[in-house]
């Protein structure tokens, strides 16, 4: 099993290139598992409570459960990814079954703060974009696909995800093995990692 880690701050392009290395893998071969899904469940909080979370810190994020999803996968079992909601703030009822495979990507903002889970990836790649891109995609994602408007995306920038990406995400670009360049679509670098994975494989 070939476990890569894919990390880089919101709207880098993180899971754009995740379905441009799924594009080439026959589809049994691979699967993916998003750190979005294991942000911390809120059922006990208001909506209200849950809209003032930092979601861009790694308290937020519920690393014992994502690393021993990782360690089971590797172990060849079965595991239950958690649904999460970026409506609600929170997880939903429903898991997604999901089967070991040859190769598993792992994705997600945070990914490389946590050692253990740095230590289970083969590859880990961080893509980078500038801020001005970044923040651009992520006002437009978020308003066609998460029902937040502009001055909320705004403030959420201001206030939190910029420091948050400077504190926690930018630094571990240090521990990637590949580096993307992703202000423009990279189809280069795209190449490389899929010429990578079918080395090591
Ligand atoms: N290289 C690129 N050039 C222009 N737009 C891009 C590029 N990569 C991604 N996007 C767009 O930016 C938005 C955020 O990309 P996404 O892959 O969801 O980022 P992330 O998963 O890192 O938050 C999406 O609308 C996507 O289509
Ligand atoms: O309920 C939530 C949880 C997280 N977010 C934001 O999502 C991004 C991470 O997702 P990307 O796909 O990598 O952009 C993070 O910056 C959180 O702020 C949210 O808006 N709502």
């Amino acid at each position: 099993m070939l476990i890569i880690g894919i990390a880089g701050g919101t709207g880098s392009g993180k899971t754009t290139v995740v379905n441009q290395i799924l594009n080439e893998l026959p589809a049994d071969e691979v699967c993916v598992i998003s750190q979005d899904s294991y942000y911390k469940e809120t059922h006990h909080l208001t909506y209200q409570e849950r809209t003032k979370i930092n979601f861009d810190h790694p308290k937020a994020i519920d690393f014992d459960l994502l690393v021993n999803h990782i360690s089971d996968l590797r172990k060849g079992e079965i595991i239950e990814q958690p649904v999460y909601s970026f409506v609600t703030h929170d997880r939903v009822k429903d898991t997604l079954i999901t089967h070991p495979r040859k190769v598993v990507i792992v994705e997600g903002i945070l990914i490389f703060n946590s050692r253990e889970l740095r230590d289970l990836c083969d590859i880990k790649i961080f893509v980078h974009a500038d801020a001005d891109e970044r923040l651009i995609r992520r006002v437009r994602r978020d308003i066609e696909e998460r029902g937040r408007d502009v001055n909320e995306v705004l403030t959420r920038y201001q206030n939190t995800l910029k420091p948050m990406h400077q504190q926690f995400i930018e630094p571990t670009k240090n521990y990637a093995d590949i580096i993307i360049p992703n202000d423009r679509y990279n189809t280069v670098a795209i190449d490389i990692v899929r010429t990578v994975i079918s080395q090591k494989l």
